[in-house]
């Protein structure tokens, strides 16, 4: 089915707008209003604009406060509405949206509304151009899709029909039963469909609609649910977003536009409409890569952790890193790169990497060139939309190309024993058991999105975390045996550097042994207030000795239904910590309960440093 986009759910100049729209892959537009009002060109302009950019206008929105009306308003009205239809048929568009009346001059007489919109669509035929009447969710007489398809059905004029607006439907249904009916809508009787979704709030629906809309997929909404009905109506207009949202309004057009987009393919998809290749969700997490211009405190903590390196690049300086089946790349060049360090890469164990990456390909990922440089295994990858790069790897798969392959076993140094102090075993590092990722704070919602959508990963509900400084957001996406977990992290404004972190989670049998082993390796572990254990003293039970344990080394608990979560952190080299986690009883959780005295001791922490 053909795909639109409103002009409203994109930032910038009309002719932003519709570059975007038509570079992500879009094949119409719905022109907003204001957007026409406030360009410089004329509707003829716009319209070749359009067809020079391979878009369609597929409606003209909105009139408003034009039917249920007295008669001399209602005169009035007609007026104005003639001048909108005569724009609509110079845009070349053939459907002018009508949002039911908000007026407080608007009677509640369905009669009396259907005449008037069967006598506005008698004049809008004249100028060659449709009415689809749409029910807002406050508006004052008619606020539901039954009482406007009801009215649509009684006026009974070719040139009426009516537009079905996701948002409007599911802010206002309390259950299925609230959609029953739409599929029995004469398919050809439904002029228009818009899609949106939107975060589950209690509020106040009109607010919650002008700034919290949201592509599908990145809500709470069943937009598929909603997408089958209007099909099995017979439906086959455009599918079309629009999404008023205080974010989008901000952030640049286009690649607003690809998320748009990929939402849609997404959407489509699970209702059977669009076939990208099916998901390969990853397996497990292949390898870390830490890039930095600063290799000796990042060498310092990995040492600590017990890690060693194990090998180095062929041909790049990239070192290998090991502990258990935890891996992490240190990448200390090409030089002139960005100061610090930061988390670049993340390599997926994928059951089908080529097949993840076509995936990723048709639902508009930026697939990264396959050799990095002459020589390098050809791994797949694909860019996060944060530019995180994403390796899809076989490691150790015969037939596959092995990331290892890069990388020649290192000469051990000569003086680096294994970490001192630690009895084997008992507090070593098995693997990664989560990543966390601070994500640009315009870019969350896309960001799990596209977690699910091209990786196969799996959303969690998004929690909110108060720091000292601000409030973050935090959603957990993941595979459901937990072999990938990934926490994205966003601050509510531009972010400073402490919510600008990034952070590998290491899982250990034995967090208290781990810890002690750290500090006799000299590691430094992030000291925790003595408020916060008395605190832990007072909600939970401990055998003896323990919460002195968790004390003396800063480690933080939790405890879900499933199990128990205990953790502590290294202090941050750059951008990047560490985390060392003991999950038993298959918790899920990610320690979001006490990550507010962790931010708030990473605080405190920087401040003591200075850095
Ligand atoms: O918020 C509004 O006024 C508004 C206008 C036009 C629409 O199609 C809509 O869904 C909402
Ligand atoms: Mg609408």
């Amino acid at each position: 089915m053909r795909t639109s986009i409103a002009t409203v759910s994109l930032s910038g100049s009309l002719t932003e707008k519709l570059t975007a729209a038509s570079r992500a892959g879009f094949d119409g537009v719905e022109i907003f209003e204001n957007d026409l009002l406030a360009s410089p060109l004329t509707p003829e302009e716009i319209r070749a604009r359009c067809a020079d950019l391979g878009l369609t206008i597929d409606l003209y929105q909105p009139m408003r406060d034009v039917e249920g009306l007295p008669a001399e308003e209602f005169a009035r009205a007609v007026r104005r509405a003639r001048h909108k239809f005569e724009l609509t048929r110079r845009l070349g568009a053939d459907t002018v949206l009508v949002c039911s009346s908000v007026s407080p001059l608007a009677v509640d007489d369905d009669d009396l509304v259907a005449g008037q919109l069967a006598r506005l669509a008698g004049a809008a035929r004249e100028h060659g151009v449709r009415l689809a009447y749409e029910a807002l969710a406050w508006g004052r007489h008619v606020s539901t899709w039954d009482h406007a398809w009801r009215v649509v059905r009684n006026a009974d004029h070719p040139a009426l029909g009516t537009c079905l607006d996701s948002f409007h439907i599911l802010s206002r249904a309390r259950g299925p039963e609230d959609l029953e009916g739409i599929e029995d809508i004469p398919g050809d009787k439904i002029f228009f469909l818009q899609l949106a979704d939107a975060p589950l709030l209690a509020m106040d629906v009109l607010q919650w609609s002008r700034h919290y809309r949201c592509f599908p997929g990145q809500g709470g909404f069943d937009l598929a649910g909603l997408l089958r009905r209007v099909l099995r109506a017979g439906y086959t207009g455009p599918l079309s977003l629009e999404v008023f949202n205080d974010v989008f309004r901000q952030s640049e057009a286009g690649p607003t536009a690809v998320d748009a987009r990929r939402s849609l393919l997404t959407l489509q998809e699970s209702v059977g409409l669009a076939a990208p290749p099916a998901p390969a969700p990853p397996t497990g997490v292949a390898f870390t890569e830490l890039v930095t211009t600063d290799a000796a405190p990042v060498a310092a903590v990995l040492g600590a952790l017990g890690f060693t390196r194990t090998a180095r690049h062929r041909g790049k300086p990239v070192d290998l890193w090991e502990c258990g089946e935890a891996r992490i790349l240190v990448n200390t060049g090409p030089a002139g790169r960005r100061e610090g360090t930061r988390l670049a890469a993340v390599g997926l164990e994928s059951p089908d990497p080529s097949g993840a990456a076509r995936r990723a390909e048709a639902l508009l990922a930026p697939v990264l060139p396959r050799r990095r440089a002459p020589g390098d295994a050809p791994l797949e990858a694909v860019a996060a939309p944060d530019g995180t790069e994403l390796f899809l790897c076989a490691t150790g798969r015969p037939g596959l190309p092995d990331w290892r392959a890069d990388f020649e076993a290192a000469q051990p140094p000569t003086g680096t024993e294994p970490r001192a102090g630690t009895e084997p075993g008992a507090g070593a590092v098995r693997r990664v058991d989560h990543l966390s990722l601070t994500q640009p704070w315009h870019q969350f919602d896309e960001a799990a999105l596209f977690h699910r959508a091209v990786l196969g990963l799996r959303p969690q509900e998004s929690v909110d975390v108060a720091d000292p400084y601000g409030l973050l957001r935090s959603r957990a996406v993941s595979t459901d045996d937990g072999a990938v977990r990934i926490v994205l992290t966003v601050g509510a404004a531009p972010v400073d550097d402490t919510a600008h972190t990034q952070h590998i989670a290491l899982a250990v049998d034995d967090v208290v042994a781990a810890a002690r082993a750290l500090r006799a390796a000299g590691g430094t572990l992030l000291p925790i207030p003595a408020n916060y254990h008395d605190d832990l003293a007072a909600r939970f039970e401990f055998a003896d000795g323990e919460l002195e344990a968790y004390r003396e080394l800063g480690i933080l608990y939790d405890r879900d239904a499933h199990g128990e979560f205990r953790h502590c952190y290294t202090r941050t080299v750059g951008r990047v910590f560490f985390e060392l986690v003991q999950r038993d009883g298959g918790h899920r959780g990610y320690g979001a309960a006490n990550a507010p005295v962790r931010l708030a001791a990473q605080h405190a922490a920087r401040g003591l440093t200075g850095g």
